[in-house]
C-alpha cells in the first residue's frame, strides 16, 4: 500500500465531468507532478485531495487513514500557491510561524522552528523584514517555510513559479528540489510547463480531459510516451502517418532493418525537431530510421541551434541543426528508429 492513494475518484461541476477514475498512488517522500494543458484537471485534483471540493465517487487514503470526506483542517496537506497567499502587513518569521500558533503552539517553540526553517529556505537575516520587501523568489521561499513548518503529511504546490521571472524560476526549481531530497516531503506539484516538471518531479503524471493519459517517471514519459497525446505534449512536433510516407516517393522509413510494410499502415509516427538531422543529398543515405527529401523552407535562430522547417509535398517538417541552412536548399532529414515514437492510429483521437 502506498502513503498516498487517490483511487477511482470522480469529480464533476453540475453535469459536467472533469476527472474519470483517476487513481493514483504517490510513495512517501516522492513527488509527482501532474502536468497537462489548461483545463485537464490538474488543479480540481488538488482541491479535491486538500478537501476544498467535494467527491462525487472513489477515496483518498494518507497513510491508511481514509480522508475523503474530512474537512481540509484535518488532513494534515499544505498547499502553496502560485501567488504566495502571505499575510503582506506580517513580517517573514511571523508569516513562517502562523501555522504553528493557530495550532497553539509555545512562543520559544515557534521561535525554534522558524529559525531552523529560515535556515533551510536560505532566508537567515530576513526574519524582521516584511514580505513586501521581499522579491519574487524569496516570498515564494517564505511560503514554502511557512507550510513546511506545521510538518505537513502532504506538501501540495499550485503552480508555485509561474509568477517568478524566468532566471530566478530555474534556481527556485532546483532548491525546491534539492529541499525536498533532504528533508523527505511527499509532494504533489502542478505545473504546465513540461521541463518543469521533468526536472523537479521523481515521477510525472500527464492529464488529458480530466483522466491519466500516462504515469511514470521523467525518462518514461520523455523517451516512451504512451500515446500521441503524451508524445505531443512532450514536444515530438513532427508527425507522419504511415499511409503518407509510403505514399510519397521521397520518404522511406526503415524499423529493425525492415522497409515498412502495408500491414503498418494504420500506424502513424512522431519524432522531435531536435532528434531530425540535415544532410546534402548526395550523402550516403542511412538505412535505418526515417528519412525524408525535401527543401528547407525557413530557418530560425534559436540561441544554441537553428530551427529549420523542411517542405516534403504538402507536409513541413522541423528539424534543428547548430549549422543553417538557407532557405531552397534540397536537404535529407533523417531520425534515428530509436528516436521515432510510432503509435496505431487507434490511438490517435
Ligand atoms: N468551480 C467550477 N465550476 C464549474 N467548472 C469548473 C469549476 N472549476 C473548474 N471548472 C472546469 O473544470 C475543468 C478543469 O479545471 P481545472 O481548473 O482543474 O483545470 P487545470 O488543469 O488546473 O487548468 P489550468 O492549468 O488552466 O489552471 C475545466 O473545464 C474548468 O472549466
Amino acid at each position: 500500500m502506498s502513503y498516498l492513494n487517490i483511487s477511482r475518484l470522480k469529480i464533476s461541476y453540475g453535469e459536467k465531468v472533469v476527472l474519470h477514475n483517476i487513481d493514483l498512488a504517490v510513495e512517501k517522500g516522492e513527488m509527482i507532478a501532474l502536468l497537462g494543458p489548461s483545463g485537464c484537471g490538474k488543479t480540481t485534483l488538488l482541491n479535491a485531495l486538500c478537501g476544498f471540493i467535494n467527491v462525487n465517487a472513489g477515496d483518498i487514503s494518507i497513510a491508511g487513514r481514509d480522508i475523503t470526506h474530512s474537512a481540509p483542517e484535518q488532513r494534515n496537506i499544505t498547499m502553496v500557491f502560485q501567488s504566495y497567499a502571505l499575510w503582506p502587513h506580517l513580517t517573514v518569521a511571523k508569516n513562517i510561524g502562523y501555522g504553528l500558533k493557530l495550532r497553539k503552539w509555545r512562543r520559544d517553540d515557534i521561535d525554534h522552528r522558524v529559525n531552523e526553517l529560515l535556515h533551510i529556505v536560505n532566508l537567515s537575516g530576513l526574519a524582521e523584514m516584511k514580505v513586501t520587501e521581499l522579491s519574487g523568489g524569496q516570498r515564494q521561499r517564505v511560503a514554502l517555510a511557512r507550510a513546511l513548518a506545521i510538518e505537513p503529511d502532504v506538501l501540495v504546490l499550485d503552480e508555485p513559479l509561474s509568477n517568478l521571472d524566468a532566471k530566478v524560476r530555474l534556481n527556485v526549481r532546483h532548491e525546491i528540489k534539492a529541499l525536498q531530497k533532504k528533508l523527505g516531503f511527499t509532494s504533489l506539484i502542478v505545473t504546465h510547463d513540461q521541463q518543469e516538471a521533468l526536472v523537479m518531479a521523481d515521477r510525472i503524471a500527464v492529464l488529458n480531459q480530466g483522466k491519466i493519459e500516462q504515469i511514470g517517471t521523467p525518462e518514461d514519459i520523455y523517451q516512451r510516451p504512451a500515446t500521441p497525446f503524451v508524445a505531443d505534449f512532450m514536444g515530438a512536433d513532427n508527425k507522419l502517418s504511415f499511409n503518407d510516407i509510403q505514399a510519397s516517393a521521397d520518404m522511406a522509413l526503415h524499423i529493425n532493418g525492415n522497409y515498412l510494410s502495408a500491414s503498418s499502415q494504420q500506424q502513424i509516427v512522431y519524432f522531435r525537431s531536435a532528434d531530425a538531422g540535415l544532410s546534402e543529398l548526395n550523402c550516403t543515405p542511412q538505412d535505418s530510421g526515417l528519412t525524408v527529401e525535401g527543401l528547407v523552407e525557413q530557418s530560425a535562430f534559436l540561441g544554441n541551434l537553428y530551427r529549420h522547417s523542411v517542405r516534403c509535398n504538402n507536409h513541413l517538417l522541423l528539424a534543428d541543426a547548430s549549422i543553417c541552412w538557407p532557405p531552397q536548399t534540397p536537404v535529407r532529414l533523417h531520425v534515428p528508429a530509436s528516436a521515432l515514437h510510432v503509435f496505431t492510429s487507434s490511438h490517435v483521437r
